[in-house]
């Protein structure tokens, strides 16, 4: 099971992230294939990672035994076409797709065959180890479900999902969300530049507080509420802050954009 070799097809932001991860925790860099059609990214690819790299899908899906699509869903069509075309087997190969609002059943109409699909939603911190991946199978063996299992952890924790929808939501919770936090983190910074901090200044006083927000989080036992509440001395200017944030709405707000985040999901299953 372990020495499978793996082919990530269009290698961008996210499974450059991920074969980080592997690598950084010790998968041998020898079993992994990366592809892109920019001949500039490959180079970069194959500078920073120092992995096999190849400009030509086809033959990375002919040397490996696991398939990570990876390209954008509104290209996912064609490209799947041109592997169904070919004359390579599929039949005995895994496909991993980390691709948003695309269905196993809908992969396997593109794929031309009911080839073995594992669906997975990792996000960008996997670059750091740090990353989050929800894992859904339909039909996939116990063999497989162990490799791709092993793979992400690699790159941070893994949650099996039980129902393809999950898939959606966990976009609104880990694959889309470390982006809601930059944005906040943004506003921050942007904010702490109009009170005057120079762009230095502000970029290291929003990255320490967001980093020592997080690892509080992650150390202290506790619900986040009471973090938030041990901040917050009575009358005082937290409260103050986060009275705003209550009265303009921003609990609701990020319920709502989730919400948002789940459907577009769901668009785009009926769209690609
Ligand atoms: N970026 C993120 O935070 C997350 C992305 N995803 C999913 O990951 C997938 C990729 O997203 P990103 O990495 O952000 O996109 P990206 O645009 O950074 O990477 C895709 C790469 O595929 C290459 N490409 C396009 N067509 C190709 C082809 N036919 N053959 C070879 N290479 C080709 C492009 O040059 C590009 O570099 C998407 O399906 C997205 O839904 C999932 C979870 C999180
Ligand atoms: O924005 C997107 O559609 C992808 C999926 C999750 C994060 N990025």
């Amino acid at each position: 099971m372990t020495n499978r070799s793996i082919a990530f097809i269009g290698t961008g932001n996210m499974s450059y992230a991920i074969i980080s991860g592997m690598i950084k925790n010790g998968f041998d860099k020898k079993q992994i294939i990366a592809t892109n059609r920019n001949p500039e990214k490959l180079a970069h690819i194959h500078k920073e990672l120092s992995i096999e790299t190849q400009a030509d899908n086809l033959i990375a899906l002919a040397k490996a035994d696991v398939i990570v699509l990876s390209v954008k869903p509104q290209v996912m069509a064609d490209l799947c076409q041109t592997f169904a075309d070919s004359d390579i087997d599929l039949s005995n190969k895994l496909f991993i797709s980390v691709a948003a609002g695309i269905t196993i059943d809908r992969l396997q109409q593109m794929l031309g065959q009911k080839v073995s699909i594992i669906r997975c939603m990792p996000n960008t911190p996997s670059l750091l180890g740090k990353g989050v991946s929800g894992l859904y199978a339909q039909d996939a063996t116990d063999d497989d479900k162990a490799f791709t299992q092993a793979i992400f952890e690699n790159t941070g924790i893994v949650t099996w999902l039980e129902k393809e929808s999950d898939i959606n939501n966990i976009i609104a919770v880990t694959g889309s969300s470390p982006a809601y936090f930059f944005l906040f983190m943004e506003a921050i910074e942007k904010k702490a530049k109009a009170l005057g901090f120079n762009d230095e200044q502000a970029r290291q006083l929003v990255q320490q507080t967001a980093l020592g927000a997080a690892q509080m989080v992650e150390s202290q036992n506790i619900p986040i509420s009471t973090l938030r509440e041990n901040v917050t001395s009575k009358n005082g200017t937290t409260a103050a802050a986060l009275a705003h944030f209550k009265e303009s709405g921003l609990i609701q707000d990020v319920s709502d954009a989730m919400d948002k985040c789940i459907n577009r999901a769901k668009e785009m299953e009926k769209e690609l």
